[in-house]
């Protein structure tokens, strides 16, 4: 038997399968992950198919160890990462290192390897081999190199699996209950623990195995086990414990179902009976129930004995979202996010493998979760842009997600208050079936929305960010107990630095951006590269003290909230104060319980919450995104204030929002005020239609960066040049042009956008084009390719 293999080495001569034999009695799978010899070195790998006959003409090598007793992959991933690597640029090894959890990817250990029992001898190995990496002392390098060159010594490459069970010993019964019973009666009146143990197995044998910390919590010591274990009445096994991110929650009932929303179900139910592949985009307002008719949907996939897969933003996976699948689905339910530990995202992951759960919950790279029979998948949230992924390999969670349907002949719901423009616009031509639940769940009224013009309004407090209506309604709602959401989209206390004198703005040293001031740290950092410094008392630049710290950030206005409702007990969310594991968590836990009356965020807040006791959301700045210089500003800022006004008003209680913007006649703002999404869709299509954008026209953005200008310029034009030799109208060659912000982390950006409706050549010119970059990676240049990029700037 012949395995062909893909190799872990990222580069374009080994993203090609490479043949093995495979030894007898090793049990070889597609799909398994294995070590194999590879040049000098062993790497892992993963079996991408199994043949009888080789079309190498030399001597196979032998494949050296199969990791995992089950192949991680299914036939169905190793498929999709074929086709998948042809649609993104990516070697197919990134793709398939992506499907599985972080700890089954090797950890390669560089180690030096005596050559003679005489070198062994040697004080540098004491018998041992050396690893490299822990080796820092120059005389001992010299040494090292001298070795080898004589031939002493010899470096190999260790392979090490990361991935740990969790092993706990646990007390296995050995005798039935009515022997238990007998030997209950004989021992001696003294003996009261062994009386608890024999009495306690005699009436819940069926509870057992049961661990150490399960028999202590009966009150059962050590000594009185070890005696157990020596009377053969127990005996003692090393088992499996899987690390659960999620403890078990009450039951839950479905809901019944207002009539828009069973005529939704109906119809994804058709499908779902039917086993038919149908993308479906479940266009609802905010707060119409749609989490419902998800976890409705699922119930029926479950009952059809096929399995279920649920996508929602990172930010979303709130253990409010998680616990209410688990309490429709109980043990089913497996979760995959990044907050977990990498042994908790490990035996989750292999839950779903063994087929121990059949509803999958998790973030982006959960829509690669090993499940098998896949009955319906569900994207919440599906206009966010965090689905696809911004680094390599760049995919979309949704058209893996389109692909698996396809696969499995099942449904997929896409959902969303604000639908993506893209989906939207396929949903009108059919490619999706557009379902809409145009009303709130119990049919309450959206929230009235109100927008403040910051040009003609009287500020509260001394900061000039919050508008006297905003702070009246505020006032307003402290004093009946309600609760307030306040959304701003900027980070720190102020969010630059400007000398009055000479007009210097402190500036990032790696990055062509400007510094924000952190006051809680007294520092000025840079969001993008990390880069922070301490808060300079005069001008860098004249050392002239007028030195002020303009616009605005949560920070800020944290503060002035504080001054103006003192007796207010005020949480603010945002990266700042969310870095911690479960800090998150803990805010919006307390929050939900009442505990503040104030909850003021970045985009974070703006999502998927549902707070019965918030009526009043304000926007502080309602512009923070709008004038960015990308097609889909006017898209991301209707999105971003149409669903946190949403939080507001989704109980019994009415629901108020207040906008505050400088720009109240742009219409992303007036429709938004309207939350009326379907104008926004026509009106911003006629917007793409005549600029040439997306979803008119479809997008590849090429960037050059390097940490030389000239040479990523000069890059850039080579490329524009190729493409331009083959490309033709209608297709659109844009730039080479310098990133908006041109410099990031010490590169320089330059950007090539392809519009094109159709290019028979261009994948094929694009993987091109990605092969070159591999050659010119050696001059510090660096070529990268985003198919349907997020952001164009
Ligand atoms: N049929 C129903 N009967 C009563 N209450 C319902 C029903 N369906 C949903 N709800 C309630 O309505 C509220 C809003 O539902 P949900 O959170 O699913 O909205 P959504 O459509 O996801 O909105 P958003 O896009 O704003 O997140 C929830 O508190 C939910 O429990
Ligand atoms: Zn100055
Ligand atoms: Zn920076």
């Amino acid at each position: 038997m012949i395995a062909q293999v893909i190799v872990d080495v990222a580069a374009r001569q080994t993203d090609r399968v490479f043949e093995y034999h495979v030894p007898d009695g090793l049990d070889a799978d597609v799909g398994s992950r294995v070590i194999v010899p590879f040049g000098r070195r062993k790497v892992q790998g993963f079996i991408v198919s199994l043949t009888e006959q080789s079309s190498f003409a030399g001597q196979l090598k032998d494949l050296l160890l199969v990791v995992d007793e089950m192949p991680p992959l299914t036939e169905e991933l190793v498929e999709l990462s074929a086709d998948l690597a042809r649609e993104i640029f990516a070697y197919r090894i990134s793709i398939l290192k992506t499907m599985l959890p972080g700890v089954m990817r090797a950890n390669y250990r560089k180690i030096l390897v005596p050559a003679s029992e005489q070198a062994a001898k040697l004080p540098l190995f004491q018998g041992d081999e050396v690893d490299l990496a822990n080796l820092e002392e120059a005389h001992l390098i010299k040494m090292v190199k001298q070795l080898i060159s004589k031939g002493e010594a010899r470096i190999e490459y260790l392979v090490e699996n990361q991935a740990r069970k969790k092993m706990t010993a646990v007390y296995f019964p050995r005798l039935k209950a009515e022997e238990y019973r007998e030997l209950l009666n004989e021992v001696r009146a003294g003996a009261s623990q062994q009386k608890k143990l024999l009495s306690d197995l005699a009436e819940n044998l069926p509870a057992y195995p049961k661990s150490r910390e399960q028999l202590k919590e009966l009150g059962i010591s050590t000594a009185a086990l070890k005696n157990a274990l020596e009377k053969n009445w127990l005996s003692l096994k090393e088992v499996e414990q899987y690390r659960r991110p999620t403890k078990p929650v009450a039951p839950s009932q479905p809901l019944k179902l207002n009539a828009d929303q069973a005529a939704v179900l109906d119809r994804i139910s058709q499908d779902l009976q039917a086993h038919k592949s149908q993308t479906f985009l479940l266009e609802g307002v905010t707060g119409s129930g749609k989490t419902e008719v998800y976890l409705q949907a699922i119930s029926q996939a479950l009952a059809l004995g096929r399995t279920a897969l649920m996508l929602v933003p990172e930010i979303s996976l709130t253990p409010q979202m998680v616990r209410q699948v688990q309490s429709r689905f109980g043990q089913q339910v497996a979760v995959l996010h990044s907050a977990l530990s990498e042994g908790e995202r490990y035996d989750e992951w292999r839950r779903i493998r063994r087929g121990e759960a059949q509803v999958v919950v998790g973030a982006r790279s959960a829509v690669f979760a090993p499940l098998h029979n896949i009955g319906l998948i569900i994207i919440d949230e599906e206009h966010e842009g965090s689905y696809k992924q911004d680094n390599n390999p760049r995919y979309h969670a949704r058209d893996v997600a389109i692909w698996r349907s396809r696969y499995h002949g099942c449904p997929l719901i896409l959902g969303s208050a604000t639908p993506s423009l893209a989906s939207r616009a396929r949903a009108q031509k059919g490619v999706y079936q557009l379902l809409r639940l145009q009303k709130r769940a119990k049919n309450q009224p959206l929230p009235r929305v109100d927008l403040i013009d910051l040009k003609h309004v009287q500020f509260a407090g001394s900061q000039f960010d919050l508008s006297c209506p905003l702070t009246e309604a505020i006032q307003d709602r402290l004093a009946k107990k309600e609760q307030v959401i306040l959304l701003l989209n900027r980070r720190g206390f102020a969010n630059f630095m400007l000398c009055r004198n000479c007009g210097f703005v402190l500036k990032c040293p790696n990055c062509d951006l400007s510094l924000t001031m952190h006051k809680d740290t007294w520092t000025m950092q840079c969001h993008y590269c990390g880069y922070q410094e301490a808060v300079p008392e005069v001008c860098p630049n004249c050392r002239d003290r007028q030195i002020r710290f303009l616009g605005t950030g949560t920070q800020k206005v944290q503060e002035e909230l504080s001054e103006l409702f003192p007796q207010a007990k005020i949480l603010r969310m945002d990266v700042d104060t969310t870095r911690r594991k479960g800090s998150y968590e803990r805010i919006l836990t307390s929050f939900g319980r009442g505990e503040a009356d104030i909850l003021l965020g970045t985009q974070m807040i703006a999502k998927g919450l549902d707070f019965p006791n918030v009526t009043l959301v304000g926007v502080v700045n309602a512009d923070t995104g709008l004038w960015l210089p990308d097609y889909n500003a006017s898209e991301k800022t209707f999105e971003l204030l149409t669903q946190v006004a949403g939080r507001a008003g989704r109980a019994d209680k009415e629901g108020q929002v207040m906008i505050q913007t400088y720009n109240p006649d742009h219409y992303a703002i007036r429709l938004a005020q309207k939350q009326d999404y379907e104008l926004f869709y026509a009106k911003e299509m006629q917007v793409r239609h005549a600029g040439d954008y997306p979803p008119y026209f479809y997008t590849v953005l090429v960037s050059v960066s390097a940490k030389n200008e000239q040479n990523a310029a000069r890059e850039a034009f080579k490329i524009k040049r190729q493409l331009l030799s083959v490309l033709k109208a209608p297709t659109i060659v844009l730039g080479p042009a310098p990133a908006t912000i041109s410099r990031l982390k010490n590169q320089y950006y330059y950007q090539i956008l392809v519009k094109y409706k159709r290019e028979k050549h261009l994948n094929e010119l694009l993987h091109q084009i990605q092969d070159q970059a591999q050659e010119v990676k050696k001059y510090g240049l660096n070529v990268e390719i985003d198919p349907e990029p997020e952001r164009i700037m």
